[in-house]
């Protein structure tokens, strides 16, 4: 090995301390006889624990943190690649037949696959396997593929032949479609790139990566026989330059994001505490945590509202799906407590609940709180219908300061009528209004209702108001839908 040049290698020796240096300050800058000078330059050491800390699959950051990581994934996605055709020669019998034996000659040429009209078929690689992303209603969150990031689709099989073409050869194996089922809701888009697919119902689907096409097989023939046999077939090729078809094409590779966009009729919002996730329990099948602490709700829960068994047959049409959102707090237009993460999947509610606790100090104030919030992050949401629940009416605390609570909550708004146009369109979240508006010049709530969603106080009375919301949004929709023949 070529002797380094001092320099090199003192600034070599410095790099190597300088790299050593950095890894380990964290665990020894508190020790007393840190000397930076004194560091062996065990560089081998470094260099392998390095790449495993910034690994994102090994980050225990994802453990730690879920909610921020629940609902947005970089993905790569493969499709497989194409199977490979073959060169093929004519069975040597078949020469030798046809020196004599007549009758057998015409027996093995008609063994052969042929076209209508005459030519021969020949086998081709089987397609590589698709990679197809599908929204299932048995996933919740796109978590898990912080762990898994990588899918590879199946290539297709290769005709399997000897080179010589018999009637037993068949096309080589269709690789099956890579399926990959995600929440409803998810967006799939190219990374930092267009919108590909909004995957809000079940069953939607959209294909990522289209796999390769099988090679095509080739007869191999003696130049004399050539065109002979050309012409016999129908996807012999004629160019010499297509003979790479033979080989299977590539299938393709493509890094996709995955954004989940909760799906609900109705989205539950308030501050931390108020008791969202236990309405959520107490009218729906959902089974949210529930805890006296803030931030029990780390992952938006989903349940299902039964239809209203008063309405008869039309029961099902009040039938809505419900989501607790994380608590909000002062600042979460900025991405403060859990918010900003959150607020966007509000965007697909028709009808909100502002779960107010009454019990609290200063419950007006704390309503107040969460509407600024809302206006900051996407004005709009303010536009939509919504009732207020003040919840927690069991406490003595509450049930005094009701009715002032509810007389000064209803004043908060305009009484604009809220037409529920909001969920025809969908609007792009921008997180500042351009004109100014105060909470005053928005709707004011279509209800407010004192409740205790634990004791079951005035349950009944809230769902009816609920339900009433819903419904006047479907109507408002059907009237501003344009009529047939207009
Ligand atoms: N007394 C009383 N306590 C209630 C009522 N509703 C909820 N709580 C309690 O309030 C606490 C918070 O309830 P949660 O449903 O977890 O509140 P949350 O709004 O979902 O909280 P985050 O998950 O932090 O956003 C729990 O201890 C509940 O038992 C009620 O009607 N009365």
């Amino acid at each position: 090995m070529a002797a380094l040049p001092s320099s090199s290698f003192l600034s070599l020796q410095f790099g190597i301390r300088k790299l050593f240096f950095i890894h380990l300050l964290p665990e020894r800058c508190c020790h007393r006889n840190d000397n930076y000078d004194s560091f062996r330059p065990y560089t081998v050491k470094c260099r392998v624990t390095r790449p495993k800390e910034a690994s994102p699959a090994n980050s225990s950051s994802f453990i730690r943190e879920p909610h921020k990581y629940f609902d947005q994934v970089i993905i790569t996605v493969r499709s497989g690649d194409g199977g490979h055709g073959a060169i093929l020669s004519l069975p040597k019998q078949r020469s030798a037949n046809s020196k004599g034996n007549d009758k057998d000659k015409t027996r093995k040429k008609s063994s052969f696959k042929r076209d209508f009209d005459g030519s021969l078929i020949l086998p081709t690689g089987g397609h590589g396997g698709d990679v197809v992303i599908y929204a299932d209603e048995g996933k919740d969150s796109l978590l898990e593929f912080h762990a898994k990031g990588r899918f590879n689709a199946k290539r297709g099989g290769n005709v399997d032949a000897m080179c010589v073409l018999t009637s037993q050869l068949h096309d080589g194996f269709a690789a099956p479609t890579l399926r990959i089922p995600v929440p409803i809701g998810t967006v799939v888009k190219h990374k930092r790139g267009k919108l590909l697919a909004d995957l809000a119902q079940p069953g939607d689907e959209v294909l990522v990566a289209r796999g390769g096409h099988g090679g095509i097989s080739l007869l191999e023939a003696p130049d004399h026989r050539k065109k002979r046999l050309m012409a016999l077939t129908t996807n012999v090729l004629r160019d010499d330059n297509d003979k790479v078809l033979v080989l299977g094409q590539p299938g393709e590779e493509v890094s996709l994001e995955l954004i989940l966009r909760v799906v609900a009729d109705v989205g539950l919002v308030g501050l931390p505490n108020a008791g969202k996730s236990t309405l959520l329990a107490a009218i729906t099948h959902a089974k949210p945590d529930i805890a006296d602490y803030p931030f029990t709700t780390l992952m938006p829960n989903l349940g299902r509202l039964d239809g209203d068994p008063t309405l008869g047959a039309a029961m099902y049409s009040s039938e809505a799906t419900m989501a607790d959102l994380p608590g909000l707090i002062e600042g979460a237009h900025l991405g403060k407590g859990l918010g900003r993460n959150f607020l966007r999947h509000l965007r697909r509610t028709r009808v909100l609940v502002h779960v107010v606790d009454a019990a609290a100090e200063d419950p007006v104030n704390d309503y107040r709180t969460v509407k600024e919030e809302l206006r900051m992050y996407n004005p709009e949401y303010l536009e939509r219908p919504y009732i207020v629940v003040l919840n927690k009416i069991d406490l003595p605390e509450a049930r005094d300061k009701l009715p002032s609570l509810t007389e000064e909550i209803s004043r908060i708004g305009s009484d604009k009528v809220n037409n529920g146009d909001n969920t025809g369109k969908e609007r792009e979240d921008h997180p500042a209004p351009k004109t100014e508006k105060e909470i005053e010049d928005y709707p004011a709530p279509l209800a407010v209702v004192g409740v205790s969603v634990l004791k079951g106080i005035k349950v009944n009375g809230m769902l009816k108001e609920i339900r009433a919301a819903l419904k006047k949004c479907s109507d408002s929709n059907k009237a501003l839908e344009p009529s047939e023949g207009r």
